[in-house]
């Protein structure tokens, strides 16, 4: 609301803003916004009305940013210069406007010898049961507004009060808010000048300290008044009635007038003499909350009850204006005491406790503050998303009205019991309460990987200088998929050497990866978080030796970096071979959610991807996601609460649908989902690259994403997601502008995962059931080092070159579906264990190729259309480091086909006995091993050698089984 200014010539003679001055008593104003500042109001204010102080609170502010146009201009300035987050930028603009009313008070806080003059700010609502907290936002405001003439405002609840004491006796001058009972001024009171003594001791000059007690009133008659009348109606006698008539409308002065009277007893104490003898100012009470909610009482009800000697009053804008036109002033304060302790008596005789009420006050004021805060926040970030426009990735959803109603209210949850802060402070109750904590390092790494971005330029420029033709990732899961994303979504970059990923240890996809790379001319990368996983050590050892046997011990060292965690057994590799370089992670992030750390963009500068513009690109999103964005604006929440309450009502298959440009990320997406989230029979199902059908092919278990590059979309998946969207089917839509916005997505689906699953309830940040098959693969390599072959296995099936092989649970399960021993009867009693809302997934260890992704697709699709259900694909070793989890510790609703092969060419792993045959063979039968220990319906084809002819055999059989 404007102020605007009445003819003060009208009443030149007595304005009674300027008499209460005469009463001891200084008029502050309860209001701020730019437009009062800039127009000169407020100076006008303070020389015509004698205006001596402003106060400001979260829902002022509230109403000034999100409900006015005057910031619009700075706002959109500042967002241009650089991004930042919805507070930071609330932040930037409220305190410009605190210094700028700090500036116009100056001089009356001195002529006023610093008793006057003030401007307040409120620490953030969040941080209202929170000492530390308190105190440190506390100390940080004083700075960054760098005015004496500042003072922050902090509550009065039980965190409140200690960190009060605290700012004081660092002489910061702070206004007490939200103090609604006798009891807690005297804690404040107490609080003040326990403040002053410590400040006092270290040497400070109390005299320059200010502290203000901020009373509210109308609350308290609000709050009384629907009490009292509610209960006049159930009265029992006549007396109760006329004593409960007695308090409607009197309790909050009454209450404020006891409480002046206790002001005064302290400020006379001994206790205080002394500090007065150094020169401090007492710690006046200042009424609050004074306009009048009842319209039945006089607007000015509150400023003319009030009225007595060394008290501030501040008041919002209408019931200034209303005082400055009729107020009459007197010194009311220390009139009919008498009544006013008969008021309380009366009060507690009937029963109302003013302990509750005020308890109840103090908590509904935080929350109203922390409310007005979230709108605040939630309309700067509207206008900071507006400035952003297509720099930011877009996000919008369509989900049917039950479904709708159930996120919100999730939303709402996580808003209403501050969650999102809660993830950003590491809170492990979101998920289980085990080591969750430990695990969030990935929060803040973007801005660290910022802070430190000149070595990873450097090391693109050294590996363009020395002009090396390949660059050869060897890693698995979370230490290799986000390269391949960005291998395939930027390709080969001009100048620098070509990336190529080996996460299998398929020797064909070995000896085939072998040959596109120039083994004199490659940058080989050894990546692995622990440093202990089996895979990249062997591909190490081969690849070392390879290229010390072309090029020479010496110079080998030279060709190759590790990227690890710190003290891995990597890192002692790495070190006695004498690699070129060595990237540390970080140990609190795990790999799934390590892309943004040196395991994403160590390859991804040595491709010669713009590191620093990736991650510039990747802050915008942090900045959306950030943990003061309210759930509900929060992309990355907003995405998870979606994951999470679908997932929880059946629809748990989450069909990922890429732009062809930036297809493999949902190969990244599979991992961090699966292993994130499927675990203790719950969980999410990722669905990579299964081809697009029409809408009837689709059960109700599913919701789609689709993630769409708008540089480069593919008119067949916008037609066949609108088609699903007709037909009720759950979208989220993500879109994408530019490739460079990519970690845009790591970041959001990170927010995401770990939202969902703490809706779901799982702990989002272990694997368990990963290292189960870890732990079988071992058991057989070691049993194979030492008797030179793997425990005997017999098929339940041998023909046409095909073997069936299954463990005992699982054959009797087919035996007794099917008397058809033949390749059709069982894959046909296999196939028939499918239901509803199952999903059917195929475990390829075989070369990871197009030929065969082609024919693996085909039977994928055509079982998917035929059942109706939804279906995996994933290619052995690698999936065993990503979606393996959730297919074994996730809901017990899949049903696999795993597909072995005899390989072509084996490779021997130096110094070992075993071969990567050897390895692959170990982890497929360490797999299905596990698979059966969880009692999950699966059964294994072995195709023999020929591998395009041995698909052709089982794609045959499964068309005529699906006939
Ligand atoms: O606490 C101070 C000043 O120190 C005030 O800004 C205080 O927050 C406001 O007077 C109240 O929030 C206004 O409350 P109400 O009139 O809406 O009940
Ligand atoms: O996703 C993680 C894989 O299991 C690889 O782990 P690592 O990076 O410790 O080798």
């Amino acid at each position: 609301m404007q102020i605007t200014l009445i003819n003060a010539f009208k009443n030149a003679t007595v304005n009674p803003l300027q008499t209460l001055q005469n009463y001891g008593q200084s008029v502050w104003l309860d209001y701020i916004r730019r437009s009062l500042i800039t127009s000169g109001e407020l100076q006008r204010l303070v020389d015509e009305d004698g205006l001596r102080g402003v106060t400001s609170n979260p829902a002022i502010f509230e109403k000034a940013i999100a409900g006015s146009t005057d910031y619009n201009d700075a706002l959109i300035a500042l967002e241009q210069q650089q991004d930042m987050d919805a507070m930071s930028l609330y932040e930037q603009l409220a305190i410009s406007d605190i210094q700028d009313t700090a500036d116009v008070l100056r001089p009356v806080y001195e002529q006023t010898k610093k008793r006057d003059g003030y401007v307040s700010l409120e620490v953030s609502p969040y941080l209202a049961h929170d000492t530390q907290g308190t105190i440190a936002e506390a100390r940080r405001l004083w700075q960054v507004v760098g005015r004496e003439n500042v003072m922050i405002k902090v509550p009065a609840t039980p965190a409140g009060i200690p960190a009060i004491e605290q700012l004081i006796s660092e002489g910061i001058n702070v206004n007490v808010t939200l103090l609604f009972s006798q009891e807690t001024y005297e804690l404040v009171a107490n609080a003040y000048i326990s403040g002053l003594e410590a400040f006092a001791a270290q040497g400070g000059d109390v005299s320059k300290v200010a502290s203000v007690a901020s009373f509210f009133i109308s609350r308290i008659d609000t709050a009384i008044d629907a009490i009292a009348t509610a209960r006049v109606k159930t009265a029992t006698s006549a007396s109760e009635e006329a004593s409960l008539r007695t308090v409607i409308g009197k309790v909050a002065i009454a209450n404020a007038k006891l409480t002046y009277q206790r002001y005064q007893e302290i400020y006379q104490s001994a206790q205080w003499q002394a500090l007065a003898g150094k020169g401090a100012q007492t710690q006046r009470l200042l009424w609050a909350s004074t306009s009048t909610k009842n319209p039945l009482y006089r607007d000015v009800l509150y400023v003319e009850e009030l009225i007595g000697a060394d008290t501030v009053n501040t008041i919002p804008p209408a019931t200034f204006e209303a005082f400055r036109d009729r107020g009459q002033p007197r010194a009311s304060l220390k009139e009919h005491l008498e009544e006013a302790h008969d008021i309380m008596e009366t009060l507690s005789r009937v029963n109302i406790s003013m302990q509750d009420v005020t308890k109840q006050l103090l908590t509904e004021g935080v929350q109203l503050f922390i409310e007005a805060f979230d709108k605040l926040l939630s309309a700067v970030e509207k206008k900071r998303e507006a400035v952003l426009g297509t720099d930011l990735d877009r996000q919008s959803y369509y989900l049917p009205d039950d479904l709708a109603k159930s996120v919100q209210a999730s939303l709402k949850d996580w808003l209403v019991n501050g969650k999102v802060r809660r993830l950003w402070a590491q809170d492990a109750s979101l998920w289980t309460s085990t080591d969750e904590n430990r695990w969030l390092g990935w929060l803040g790494i973007t801005e660290d990987q910022l802070a430190h971005i000149d070595h990873l330029k450097k090391l693109a420029e050294e590996v363009k200088s020395e002009g090396f033709k390949h660059a050869l990732l060897l890693g698995m899961g979370g230490s290799s998929l986000c390269p391949e994303v960005m291998k395939l979504t930027f390709g080969k970059i001009l100048g620098y050497p070509e990336l190529q990923v080996l996460d299998s240890t398929d020797p064909d996809q070995i000896k085939a990866v072998e040959n596109k790379v120039d083994l004199t001319n490659t940058l080989f990368i050894v990546s692995s978080k622990s440093g202990g996983t089996l895979e990249p050590n062997i591909f190490k050892q081969y690849f070392f030796d390879r290229v010390q046997q072309v090029l020479g011990a010496e110079e080998a060292s030279k060709r190759f970096i590790a990227i690890t965690d710190p003290g891995s057994k990597l890192q002692q590799v790495a070190e006695s071979d004498g690699f070129r370089d060595i990237f540390f992670g970080l140990p609190s992030i795990g790999g799934r959610y390590s892309a943004l750390s040196h395991f994403g963009l160590v390859p991804a500068a040595i491709m010669g991807v713009d590191v620093a513009k990736f991650l510039d690109y990747t802050e915008e999103m942090v900045h959306s996601c950030a943990a003061t964005v309210p759930a509900s604006d929060n992309p990355g929440v907003v995405l998870g609460t979606i994951l999470g309450v679908l997932a929880n009502q059946g629809r748990d298959k989450v069909t990922l649908i890429t732009s062809p440009g930036i297809s493999d990320l949902g190969a990244w997406l599979e991992q961090l989902l699966a292993e994130s989230t499927g675990k203790d029979g719950k969980g999410l199902i990722p669905i990579d690259q299964e081809p697009l059908g029409k809408p009837l092919v689709y059960g109700s278990d599913r919701l789609f994403v689709y993630v769409r590059l708008e540089s480069d979309p593919d008119p067949n998946q916008d037609a066949a997601v609108d088609a699903l969207e007709q037909a009720g089917q759950p979208i989220v839509r993500i879109l994408i502008r530019d490739p460079y916005q990519l970690g845009q997505e790591f970041f959001r689906w990170e927010i995401a995962t770990a939202v969902a699953g703490s809706i779901i309830g799982i702990n989002a940040f272990n694997q368990p059931d990963v290292e189960a098959s870890k732990i079988a693969t071992r058991q057989l390599t070691s049993e194979y080092e030492q008797t030179g072959a793997f425990p005997a296995e017999t098929p339940i099936l041998a023909e046409n070159g095909i073997q069936l092989f299954t463990d005992q649970k699982n054959a009797a399960a087919l035996f007794e579906a099917t008397g058809d021993r033949s390749l059709f009867g069982y894959l046909r009693a296999h196939l028939d264990r499918i239901q509803v809302s199952d999903y059917f997934a195929l475990l390829a260890y075989v070369e990871m190729n197009d030929p065969h992704q082609a024919q693996l697709q085909a039977i994928r699709q055509a079982i998917r259309d035929a059942k109706q259900v939804a279906t995996c694909l994933g290619f052995g070793p690698r999936f065993l480091h990503s979606t393996g989890q959730a297919y074994k510790g996730g809901p017990n609703t899949g049903v696999f086909l795993q597909i072995t092969c005899d390989s072509t060419v084996d490779l021997p792993v130096p110094g070992q006995k075993y071969s990567f045959g050897v390895v692959k063979a170990a982890q497929a039968r360490g797999d299905f091993q596990v698979l059966a220990e969880r009692s999950r319906r699966a059964l294994r084809v072995h195709l023999g050698s020929d591998v395009q002819t041995g698909l052709t055999t089982l794609q045959t059989a499964i068309k005529q089984v699906l006939l």
